[in-house]
């Protein structure tokens, strides 16, 4: 089976961007991982499907797949890329578009300087709908944010815990790139007190109005940027009364917007959004490792 894919990528956060807005696109989860498979397939950190929506307040649904398979609820950067394509590919005329998302309805806006901003909807902090058991694990409160004590290796790590959608742990750290983000990321991403696993994020306070950001994301390990990432880590930090809107993201990948007004507001998204390549791969090729 032929498959046309866009390349694409939102601050290094790289994605497949596969058209089914005339033909349902339903693979297995093992099929969805050998395409994303950096030496087996095409290579990508997520995979993203265009749907039209049968909502009559969207335009189009958004489903998105990490590169271990799994589907996931939100995917920011990706966002992003999403309108880049339906403008580029003439499925819209519109600068501006609503997506259905699996929690909701989320705005998308082509900037006239190339950049787009997300409308990513307010952040979800009810633990239980992170979802997060902390059970008797310690809190300490701080400003209007309640941290959780991890137990990570031995040390305790002090993790806030918001979804934009899909969860997020953001952790405080002095020093972004001294810290083991790869060593102490699957442990945060898999602990139980996540029932669906978890994006752990590491962001370094620079000032009020800037962050250094690093995260270890659920079924992709530690990517480049990640845009509901950077929207948890500013809501937690803008709690902790340690930042104040709107904040620059400083990523690997490159730069990114984040305005949030409080609690109820959307959390607001603008940064790149770059095409790379177009291809074709047979998917009856594919041949995974085992
Ligand atoms: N790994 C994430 C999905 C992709 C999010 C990220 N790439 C973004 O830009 O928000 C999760 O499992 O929730």
């Amino acid at each position: 089976m032929k498959l046309h894919f866009t390349k694409m990528h939102g601050a290094g956060n790289d994605f497949i961007v596969l058209d089914a807005t005339a033909a349902p696109l339903d693979l297995s989860a093992a099929q969805w991982q050998a395409l994303a498979d950096r030496h087996f397939g095409i290579g990508a950190d997520q995979i993203l499907i265009v749907e039209r929506s049968t909502r009559p307040d969207a335009d189009f649904r958004y489903r998105i797949f990490n590169n271990d398979g799994g589907e996931v609820e939100h995917c920011g950067n990706g966002a992003r890329c999403f309108v880049r394509f339906v403008s580029e590919r003439g499925l819209t005329s519109k600068r501006s578009i609503r997506v259905e998302v699996q929690h909701g309805i989320i705005t998308l806006t082509l900037q006239d300087n190339g950049e787009v901003t997300v409308d990513m909807g307010a952040p979800i902090l009810d633990p239980a709908q992170v979802p997060f058991v902390p059970g008797a694990l310690p809190t300490r409160a701080e400003s209007e944010d309640t941290l959780y004590g991890l137990d990570i290796n031995g040390q305790t790590r002090w993790i806030s815990a918001v979804s934009m959608g899909n969860p997020h742990a953001v952790q405080v750290v002095d020093d972004v790139e001294a810290f083991p983000v790869r060593e102490e990321g699957p442990l945060v991403e898999h602990h139980p007190a996540f029932p669906k696993r978890v994006n752990a994020g590491y962001m370094q306070i620079i000032d009020r109005n800037t962050i250094h950001l690093r995260v270890f994301e659920r079924g992709a390990g530690e990517t480049l940027a990640c845009g509901t990432g950077a929207c948890a880590a500013v809501v937690a930090g803008i709690r902790r009364n340690l930042l104040d809107t709107p904040v620059r993201v400083k990523t690997h990948g490159g730069w990114l917007t984040i305005a949030w007004g409080s609690a109820t507001d959307s959390v607001r998204m603008t940064g790149p959004a770059v095409t790379v390549f177009e291809g074709t791969i047979d998917l009856d090729r594919l041949n995974p490792p085992a």
